[in-house]
């Protein structure tokens, strides 16, 4: 309990301390009412079925890059870091009937094996930490002598990539309870009931007994037994899920009238799973949520729209970042694939049940560009180590070396057509490089053409762009 507290203390405090910077950036003032948020124009896409993906969002017309596509506010969110599958459900009893119909709409992947860790891919936070400036520095929370909580999958990434969280598993031994089915259910995978995509083990102790929220963690088998109509015990549920009438048809046709049976409450978690993003709001990744729309991008490893959270407005929001054409699918990317093979890529996105087929992933692509992508990131990673810790000299040789695979590694990965913020951030990278070589011409052309990507991702509007516009301008100073 007390454990509880001090952390709830140390939340706020950090919270304070985030908003304290936010202010001294100057941020709050300019985006914090809604004429400095971007108009998303004209509807640019419709959702239909996506050939053997379920359903996925399409261009209506032509796009160009930087505009703003979608912007809308997580149905709910959740701390990233132990999200508790009572949490979940929790959230998604307490949305109002509406909200919790289009939920259910969305897709999820039949979850597999237990015990999997949140991992997409093992890239650590050290290997996709920022060069410098396109993060909100973390002012530090003041030493309170409270120990920070272990840090579970902190997949920060560079220029602060927002990707889904993949979805986590659970066990699939044993099938038990049965789904409500809701009014509208279509998920444009027709092929399988709710019954079919639920299969999860839940042990004896939490079926039988209240337990309390906290203790059912995302990585915990969901708890629950083998009778259909077992009521998940958590606060508040009852009240909003038991259905007043024991009708059973009934039941299947209104949402509020449904039971929280053990199939329901997992179906619950997988979509949260599946769907939601990490919320990065360049300071942590310490929040995930789900936004209906943006929940319909499919993925590709060629993505042309980028997916970001602005932390100020609260909302998600997907632009392109390639030109696009009527016709086209909008995809954004679930992982932070640029200096990943084939292989290692599949293995990741495996998580979310599918096989990629986009171009880079299709037989016979030439892969010699990733390979070298990769082997330049790994030869940078070292040089942006040493200028983090700003004690560490690098010699002026090393970094005009540096700026040089900067510059091949930016081509590369425009040539791939990877044009996201990681592109930012190599070029900010590069920036940083030239300013400590006494380059400063080159230096201010990178910086800006940093931001220029940085914005075609983010938007202005989004505290990460005004972050690194401030650090570019503390550059020149
Ligand atoms: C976040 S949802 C995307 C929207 C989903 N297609 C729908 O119908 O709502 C993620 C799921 O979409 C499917 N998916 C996403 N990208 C895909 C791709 N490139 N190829 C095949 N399936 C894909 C997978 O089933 C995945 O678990």
């Amino acid at each position: 309990m007390q454990t509880e507290n001090k952390k709830k203390r140390r939340a706020g405090k950090k919270e304070q301390f985030k908003r304290q910077r936010r202010q001294e950036l100057g941020l709050l003032d300019l985006t914090m009412d809604d004429e400095h948020i971007l108009p998303v124009e004209m509807p640019a896409f419709e959702l239909r079925k996506a050939e053997n993906k379920g359903l996925g969002l399409f261009a209506i017309r032509n796009i160009e890059p930087g505009e703003r596509l979608i912007q809308e506010a997580p149905l709910f969110i959740l701390p990233k870091v132990d999200t508790m599958n009572a949490a979940i459900v929790e959230s998604f009893i307490n949305l109002r009937p509406e909200q919790r119909v289009a939920y259910l709409k969305l897709s999820f992947h039949d979850t597999c094996s237990a015990n999997q860790e949140y991992e997409a891919g093992g890239t650590s936070a050290a290997e996709e930490g920022t060069w410098t400036s396109t993060k909100v520095e973390d002012p530090g929370t003041p030493d309170d002598g409270i120990a920070d909580p272990p840090q579970q999958d902190d997949r920060r990434s560079c220029a602060s990539e927002m990707q889904p969280l993949p979805p986590k598993v659970l066990d699939s031994d044993l099938e038990i309870g049965k789904s409500c089915r809701l009014p509208n259910w279509d998920d444009g995978r027709g092929d399988q009931s709710p019954e079919e995509q639920h299969k999860l083990e839940l042990p004896e102790s939490e079926a039988t007994s209240c337990s309390p929220v906290h203790e059912s963690r995302v990585d915990s088998p969901v708890q629950g037994s083998d009778e259909t109509t077992t009521i998940w015990n958590v606060d508040g549920l009852k009240e909003a899920l038991v259905p007043d009438s024991s009708d059973e048809e009934h039941q299947e046709q209104d949402s509020e009238k449904c039971k929280m049976t053990d199939s329901l409450a997992a179906r619950i978690i997988n979509i949260w799973r599946t769907n939601s993003y990490m919320l990065d709001d360049g300071i942590d990744l310490d929040y995930a949520g789900i936004g209906p729309i943006a929940a319909r991008l499919n993925h590709s490893c060629i993505p042309n729209v980028y997916t970001a959270y602005n932390s100020t407005s609260g909302y998600i929001t997907v632009q392109a970042i390639q030109p696009i054409v009527a016709g086209d699918e909008l995809c954004t990317a679930y992982i932070n694939g640029a200096d990943k093979l084939r292989s290692e890529r599949r293995a990741q996105l495996c998580m979310w049940g599918f096989e990629c087929t986009c171009i880079a992933c299709a037989d016979g692509y030439d892969e010699s560009r990733r390979r070298e992508i990769k082997s330049l990131q790994a030869k940078v990673e070292e040089v942006k180590e040493k200028l983090l810790k700003n004690d560490i000299a690098v010699p002026a040789a090393q970094l005009e070396q540096t700026v040089g695979d900067l510059l091949d590694l930016a081509t590369l990965m425009s040539d791939e057509g990877l044009l996201g913020p990681n592109l930012a951030d190599i070029c900010f990278g590069a920036a940083r490089c030239c300013n400590l070589i006494n380059r400063p011409e080159e230096a201010g052309a990178l910086q800006s053409s940093g931001f220029g990507i940085l914005l075609r991702g983010y938007g202005i509007d989004n505290p990460i762009c005004f972050a690194a516009l401030q650090a570019g301008d503390l550059d020149e100073a």
